[in-house]
């Protein structure tokens, strides 16, 4: 499903119908990033995806449910660890969508770095509403796009292949929006302005993201690890407070998850579909150089 590596160049994004095609890549950077995910096809995520048709390119929060993994090591053993951890990821959408406030069926929510759609799907099963999902990636938007015309809500939960940075939304027209892992592609100013542009007075902006720790002091070899294995750049966690107070984004909650998710890399570690970034993680989560993050904040 979905492995083949895209053949569009930077410059040419292609897009079907259903994801119109918008200008290709401000940046080279942004054409890697592109070419990054329209070729990806771990298992951990696809598998983690046809549990329920789901699928998420964000990690996992919650105390693992021991119970469910069963006593034995047996052929449904990798099942029912796959299950788990899916469910895990799905629990931490459900805390991000948590986060929106009260949204209503009329509102539009924007998904800035949506991937294949899983938490787009969510938010509209959650509120009913609409749901914008922008993507680098041709074959990402295609895929979101062709799971919401599956489940028949393409009237309200639509990706496209767009830059996060410049979206065609209309300025105060977004109830709500977020990043779920993905703000660690940009700049933060330039996303926050962006985000601030797009939401009305009074709406809710919310990240999960993982994020270096100054407490440390400078980013770490494990943090430089995740960075080179997914070719993005981690900010700090003061840069993220920073660059909303400069763009009229005022965190009303802090939600240090970093305790709540290291379960979900000791077990994902355990499993076959390691994909050899699991140390890196347990590792700097647990020596306090990198935390992962909950960030919800009000455009005022
Ligand atoms: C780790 S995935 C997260 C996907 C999704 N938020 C989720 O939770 O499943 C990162 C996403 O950010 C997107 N992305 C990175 N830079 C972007 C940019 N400048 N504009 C739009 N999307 C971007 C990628 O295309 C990818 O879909
Ligand atoms: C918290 C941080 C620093 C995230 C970096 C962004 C990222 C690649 C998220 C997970 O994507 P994925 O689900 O495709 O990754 P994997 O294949 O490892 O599950
Ligand atoms: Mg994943």
């Amino acid at each position: 499903m979905d492995s083949s590596v895209t053949s569009t160049t930077s410059t040419e994004l292609t897009a079907t119908d259903a994801a119109p095609l918008i200008p290709g890549p401000a940046t080279p950077y942004q054409g890697d990033i592109a070419r990054y995910w329209d070729g990806e096809a771990r298992p951990v995520n696809l598998r983690l995806g046809d549990v329920d048709g789901l699928y998420h390119h964000h990690y996992g929060i919650g105390e693992v449910d021991h119970s469910s993994l069963g006593d034995t090591e047996d052929s449904e053993s990798e099942k029912k660890l796959i299950a788990e951890l899916h469910r895990l990821e799905s629990a931490q959408a459900d805390v991000l969508l948590g986060h929106l406030g009260d949204i209503g069926r009329d509102d539009t929510l924007v998904d800035a770095g949506c991937g294949r759609g899983g938490s787009m799907v969510m938010a509209h099963q959650r509120f009913g509403c609409k749901v914008e999902g922008v993507t680098l990636s041709a074959k990402q938007a295609d895929f979101a796009n062709r799971r919401a015309h599956e489940l028949r809500i393409q009237d309200h939960v639509r990706a496209r292949v767009c830059n996060m940075l410049s979206t065609p939304f209309e300025t105060g027209q977004a109830a709500a929006s977020w990043n779920n892992e993905s703000s660690m592609y940009v700049d933060l100013q330039d996303l926050f302005a962006e985000h601030s542009r797009i939401l009305k007075v009074g709406g809710r902006y919310v990240t999960i993201t993982g994020c270096w720790n100054p407490r440390y002091g400078q980013p770490s070899k494990w943090v430089s690890q995740i960075n080179a294995h997914f070719e993005c750049n981690i900010h700090s966690r003061r840069e993220y407070l920073r660059a909303m107070a400069d763009n009229r984004l005022v965190p009303q909650a802090v939600v240090d998850l970093t305790p709540a998710t290291l379960p979900y890399w000791e077990l994902r570690a355990t499993s076959s579909l390691v994909t050899g970034i699991e140390d890196a993680f347990i590792n700097s989560y647990k020596d306090g150089s990198f935390q992962y993050l909950l960030i919800a904040a009000d455009r005022v």
